[in-house]
């Protein structure tokens, strides 16, 4: 059909009426779009539409300017870093973001492996990821070192996008493995076999929300976790390691360990267990020290033990670290350190040096990284711990761990029967106000029984018991 048979037809006049009236009646610029596409539409042969289209499309490319040559910026992500032989977090967060960007479909070629009892896609050297993000389009390429396994990421994108890719790119992938890290709550776990780590998977379930403990104390804690993390800026500023030091103390079965694992679940580090009594000389500790990656937090429990000639049962021991000032730099002389001093004043001197050498050490070693650090030292008995460590800047807070008061008993009883209150509280409130109990002793009454109000009875009946020991016992 020709243009003026189509004009001619009564449905196109009819339809043309309609449209007349309602531009005549249409108030705003989006209602005469919309009209007029619905014009085009309706009263323009679709021969003609198709040759408009044309036509506009190649006046635009007569007036569009042809495209920049795109300059492509590229950024290096290595397994380790820098200076030193830690492995670079990023390389790995990077890589378990790319497994689930990977489409085995369109890979010739994929490696499998099989990690925290998961399996995990990655690519081989030399082939390459595509991901989008904000619009952008980014480049993963993995490349292989000229020797040997240690191999690279290679990031490349639109030089133009560095922007998005520096700020908010890759703290998105840092941020997302640290989210997805925190769901599974995984933790990591390594403990020094001489001279190296050897990691465990620990799924400890403590977190903040379960440590029984005082309320504000807890708050304080995150608030200066979170205050350091922020600090990298201070700290570099200011000269000093990124680095924060905890002190735990308390007796046996108030959670202190909890508490570690909680620090640890809430920033998504893993943990360091240093075990002195195996170190024999600096340059162990050193080999040590320099091998753990940023991220992570150095644990040295029972602190009293190593530096002191008491064990945790009071009887005596053999001290066998000398970290500081001390000039045992072979690990040949690994187990002939010289047992201290007989003298109480020069054991004493030596004890010192040892405890701020070992400080000073990793200060000296750690104040280079330029990356977050926390080292945490947990003890039974402050009080035979060597003022150097107590001073003031050394360790930076020092946390009491102490009997299980009534605001520690209720997180218990949340965690364990989901209770926030019942008839037998008010007497438990009481008891715990006279009598002294750990939260491991709550946590074990808590758990023999799976009826709420026959664990609860056990509880009142235990403390009952125990306040009545207490009274013979003053009166003796
Ligand atoms: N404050 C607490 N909050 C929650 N659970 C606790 C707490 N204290 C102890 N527990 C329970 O008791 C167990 C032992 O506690 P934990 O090992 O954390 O104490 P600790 O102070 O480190 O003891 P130790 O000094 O003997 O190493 C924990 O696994 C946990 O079940």
């Amino acid at each position: 059909m020709d243009l003026s048979t189509v004009m001619a037809s009564p449905s196109y006049a009819k339809a043309a009426d309609a449209y007349k009236k309602a531009v005549a009646t249409a108030a705003t610029v989006t209602a005469y779009t919309v009209l007029a596409r619905g014009m085009a539409r309706e009263l323009v042969p679709d021969g003609l539409r198709s040759a408009a289209r044309w036509a506009v499309s190649a006046v635009g490319d007569l007036l569009m300017p042809p495209p920049k040559p795109r300059r492509i910026k590229t950024i290096l992500i290595g397994r380790y870093g820098e200076e030193s032989h830690a492995e670079n977090r990023l390389f790995w967060d990077a890589r378990a973001y790319l497994a689930a960007r990977i489409d085995p479909t369109a890979m010739s070629r994929l490696c499998l492996t099989f990690r925290d009892d998961s399996q995990m896609l990655s690519m081989l050297p030399g082939d390459s990821v595509a991901d989008v993000f904000e619009g952008v389009e980014f480049t993963w390429t993995l490349i292989a070192a000229r020797s040997g396994p240690p191999c690279t990421l290679v990031l490349s994108f639109d030089a133009e996008k560095t922007e998005v890719a520096l700020h908010r790119y890759v703290p998105f992938i840092v941020m997302k493995m640290e989210g997805a890290r925190r769901q599974e709550r995984w933790l990591k776990i390594f403990m020094n076999e001489q001279l190296s780590w050897e990691g465990i998977n620990h799924q400890h379930p403590a977190t903040f929300d379960t440590v029984a403990m005082d309320p504000a104390l807890k708050q304080s804690i995150i608030a200066d976790i979170d205050r350091f993390l922020k600090r990298r800026d201070y700290y570099q500023r200011i000269g000093k390691a990124w680095k924060r030091g905890y002190l735990l103390y308390g007796p046996p079965g108030t959670g202190k360990s909890s508490l570690v694992a909680a620090i640890a679940n809430y920033l998504c580090f893993n943990l360091y267990d240093l075990d002195l009594s195996r170190v024999s000389s600096n340059k162990g500790l050193q080999k040590l020290l320099t091998a753990m990656p940023n991220k992570s937090i150095l644990v040295i429990e029972d602190i009293d033990c190593c530096f002191s000639t008491k064990s945790r049962d009071g009887t005596n021991t053999k001290q066998r670290t000398n970290y500081g000032d001390g000039d045992s730099d072979s690990d040949s002389e690994s187990d002939g350190l010289p047992p201290p001093p007989r003298t109480n004043s020069s054991y004493e001197r030596q004890r010192r040096i040892a405890l701020s050498g070992l400080l000073n050490f990793i200060d000296g070693l750690w104040s280079t990284s330029g990356e977050e650090r926390i080292i945490v030292f947990t003890t039974n008995y402050k009080d035979r711990l060597d003022p150097a460590l107590l001073r003031p800047g050394r360790m930076d807070m020092h946390i009491y761990m102490g009997c299980c008061g009534w605001e520690a008993f209720k997180t218990l009883a949340r965690n364990y029967f989901l209770l926030d209150d019942h008839e037998l509280f008010p007497e438990i409130q009481e008891l715990l106000s006279a009598v002294e109990v750990t939260p491991a002793e709550a946590t074990e009454m808590l758990l023999r029984s799976e009826d709420v109000d026959v664990a609860l009875q056990g509880f009142v009946e235990f403390l009952q018991d125990k306040k009545k020991q207490g009274r013979r016992r003053s009166k003796k």
